[in-house]
C-alpha cells in the first residue's frame, strides 16, 4: 500500500527543547495506525505539525505524494486530512443535526450573490446538506438524539458527533487525538465500531494517539512508538508490547 501520509526528517524545538527529532513516519492508505509513547514524547506536537497547526522548523510533510509543508489547516482540511478530538468543539446552541449541517463551508448559500440571484439552488443545496447530515446521524446511531442542543449530549456522544463532522467534509485522513478520553465503555464501543467501519466502508485511513492500550490493540495496526521525539519501533502491537525498548521507554514514565 502507499503511504497517504509521509512524514520525512522533521525537527521542531520549542526554545531550547527539541521535542520532535529527525522524525520519520509513514502511513499507509487504509491503515488504522496507532502513535503511542510516553508522556512528552511529541505526539501531539507532531499531531499539530501533520494537520499544518505547528510550524516545523525542518523536514517534510507529504499529503498523497503531494507536498503539504507549511500549509494551513484550513486548507489541508478541504483537502480531506483534519485532526480531531483534542476537545469535542461542538456548537452547544444548536443541535446535534445543525452541527453536521453546519460543516460544509462551500455551500451557495454562504455565498450573498448566490442567496439572491440564485435561490433555487441554495435551497438544493441545503436540501442535500440536510440529507447527508440525516445520513451522518443514523450511521453513527445519534438518530434519537439529532435534535438535542448539542451541549446537552454526553462526552461521548459529543465525540461520536465529532466522528460525524468529518463524514460530512468527505475525510481521506482523520488524526484522532485520545478519543478515548473520559468516554464510558458503552460509548466507547460505539465509538470504536464507527471508526472500523469508516475505514472498512469508507476507505478512511486513521493516525490514532491514545493512552489506552487495550484501545490501541483493538484497533491499530500497525502501531508506532515515539520517543524523545522520534520513532523508537514500529510494529504490530505484539511486536511493540514484547519489544524490550518499547518496555524501558515505558518503566521509566507513566504507560501512554
Ligand atoms: N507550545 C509549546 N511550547 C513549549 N513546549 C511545548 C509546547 N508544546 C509542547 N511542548 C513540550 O514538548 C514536549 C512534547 O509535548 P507533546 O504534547 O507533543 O507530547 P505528547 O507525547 O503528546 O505527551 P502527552 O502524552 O503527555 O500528551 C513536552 O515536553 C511539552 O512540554
Amino acid at each position: 500500500m502507499a503511504a497517504i501520509i509521509d512524514v520525512r526528517h522533521v525537527h521542531k524545538a520549542f526554545g531550547g527543547l527539541k521535542v520532535i527529532d529527525d522524525c520519520s513516519i509513514r502511513v499507509e492508505e487504509g491503515s488504522i495506525t496507532g502513535l503511542i509513547g510516553p508522556n512528552g514524547a511529541g505526539k501531539s506536537t507532531l499531531f499539530n505539525i501533520i494537520a499544518g497547526a505547528l510550524p516545523l522548523d525542518s523536514g517534510q510533510v507529504l499529503f498523497d505524494g503531494e507536498d503539504i509543508t507549511g500549509l494551513p489547516a484550513n486548507t489541508l482540511f478541504h483537502k480531506g486530512l483534519l485532526r480531531t478530538f483534542q476537545i469535542a468543539h461542538e456548537f452547544s446552541q444548536l443541535t446535534a443535526l445543525e452541527n453536521l449541517m453546519m460543516v460544509p463551508s462551500s455551500q451557495a448559500g454562504e455565498s450573498l450573490f448566490d442567496a439572491w440571484f440564485k435561490p433555487g439552488l441554495v435551497r438544493r443545496q441545503e436540501d442535500e446538506v440536510r440529507r447527508k447530515a440525516l445520513e451522518v446521524v443514523d450511521f453513527i446511531g445519534l438518530h434519537q438524539v439529532r435534535n438535542e442542543l448539542a451541549g446537552n449530549l454526553s462526552g461521548g456522544q459529543k465525540k461520536l458527533l465529532e466522528l460525524g463532522r468529518t463524514m460530512m467534509t468527505d475525510a481521506r485522513v482523520v488524526l484522532l487525538d485520545e478519543i478515548g478520553a473520559g468516554v464510558n465503555r458503552t460509548l466507547l464501543g460505539d465509538l470504536i465500531g464507527n471508526i472500523e467501519r469508516l475505514n472498512r466502508e469508507l476507505g478512511y485511513t486513521f493516525l490514532v494517539i491514545e493512552h489506552d492500550m487495550d484501545m490501541i490493540a483493538r484497533l491499530c495496526d500497525p502501531v508506532i512508538v515515539l520517543a524523545q521525539g522520534s520513532v523508537m519501533v514500529e510494529g504490530s502491537i505484539d511486536e511493540i508490547r514484547n519489544d524490550p525498548r518499547v518496555i524501558e521507554a515505558y518503566f521509566g514514565s507513566s504507560v501512554a
